[in-house]
């Protein structure tokens, strides 16, 4: 089997290119999209994330601002940067860049940002509508994918999908929206001992792992669509996936590259929720 490439990078120019035309419409209404970001520390992988961010908002004609916060700093001072956040109005989108370092509680931070304002999706009242099925603001990485999906034509109706990792980022928002799709979901994680054996049953498989290569041909079904979420550093300092793509080509029907496929779609599925923060005043 021919295993096609889903390419996000492209999806990504051309709907960047889609909102530019939206944000010029509201730059002639005076109104500039703001979108800043709280990096806390050093992390390496962070700022590279962080810096692409902030060049695709530029791009399409985001106001976007990246503050740079000491590992050291205490919650309460994060939380007073982010309540700063929440009165200034010229920011309409605010994202505060995980994971946190240990001494902060995280769930403690994302609550206190002004949910109107959380492009992210991480908010509990934004989690929790998107729970229920109401209209939210929703997590860019499996959004992200669902519209990837979409511009393929990729049916999910009554397919097996397996989403390996649960995280609250990732994994356990990736498995709802592809429920809500009509797929059957099956979720695995640290603790599944058959993982291989669901796996080769899932028509649609989403590794989000952290595991560099992970996931190799013997995992797939043959034809499944294979979605790499996976952002790992191998030892000579190269990006590399979840899935050892060059394993499952001729197997899988579809794969998403690394890098190329799932990560730029994130960050277009960010500058989108902003811009729809400014078109909805
Ligand atoms: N492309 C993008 O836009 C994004 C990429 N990422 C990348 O995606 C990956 C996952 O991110 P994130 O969800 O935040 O990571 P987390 O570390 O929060 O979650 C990883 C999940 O994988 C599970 N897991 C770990 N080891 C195994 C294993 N051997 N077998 C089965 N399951 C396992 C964990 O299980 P348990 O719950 O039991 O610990 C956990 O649920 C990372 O590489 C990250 O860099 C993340 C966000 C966006
Ligand atoms: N609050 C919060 N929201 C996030 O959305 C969030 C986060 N924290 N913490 C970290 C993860 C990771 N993440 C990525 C986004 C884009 C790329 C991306 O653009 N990747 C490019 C290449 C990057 C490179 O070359 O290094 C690609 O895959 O083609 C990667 C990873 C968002 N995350």
């Amino acid at each position: 089997m021919e295993t096609q490439l889903l390419e996000g990078k492209k999806l990504a120019e051309k709907m960047q290119s889609e909102m530019k035309v939206r944000v010029n419409s509201l730059l002639e209404k005076g109104k500039i999209p703001g979108l800043t970001v709280l990096l806390v520390g050093e992390d390496k992988a962070s700022q590279v994330y962080v810096r692409n961010k902030e060049r695709q908002a530029t791009k399409v004609g985001i106001k976007s601002e990246i503050i740079r916060l000491p590992e050291t700093i205490s919650e309460a001072a994060l939380i007073e940067q982010v309540e700063q956040l929440n009165e200034d109005a010229s920011v309409h989108g605010i994202l505060v860049q995980l994971p946190l370092p240990k001494h902060i509680n995280e769930q403690e931070v994302l609550r206190k940002i002004d949910y109107s304002k959380d492009v992210d999706g991480f908010h509990p009242m934004n989690m929790g509508n998107f729970l229920l099925g109401n209209a939210s603001a929703l997590p860019c990485t499996p959004y992200g994918i669902m519209e990837l999906l979409k511009a393929y034509d990729i049916s999910l109706e009554g397919k097996n999908a397996l989403v390996i990792g649960r995280s609250n980022i990732v994994g356990k928002p990736m498995a709802l929206m592809l429920m809500e799709k009509n797929a059957t979901i099956t979720i695995a994680h640290s603790k599944t001992k058959n993982l291989k054996e669901l796996a080769q049953q899932a028509d649609v498989l989403v590794a989000a792992i952290g595991r560099g290569h992970m996931i190799t041909g013997e995992f797939i079904k043959p034809g499944a669509v294979v979605i790499d979420v996976g952002m790992n550093r191998d030892e000579a300092g190269k990006l590399i996936g979840d899935v050892d793509t060059a394993s499952v080509m001729g197997i899988a029907s579809y794969v998403t590259p690394v890098p190329g496929g799932v990560g730029p779609m994130t960050i277009t599925m960010l500058l989108d929720q902003t811009i729809k923060k400014v078109e909805a005043e």
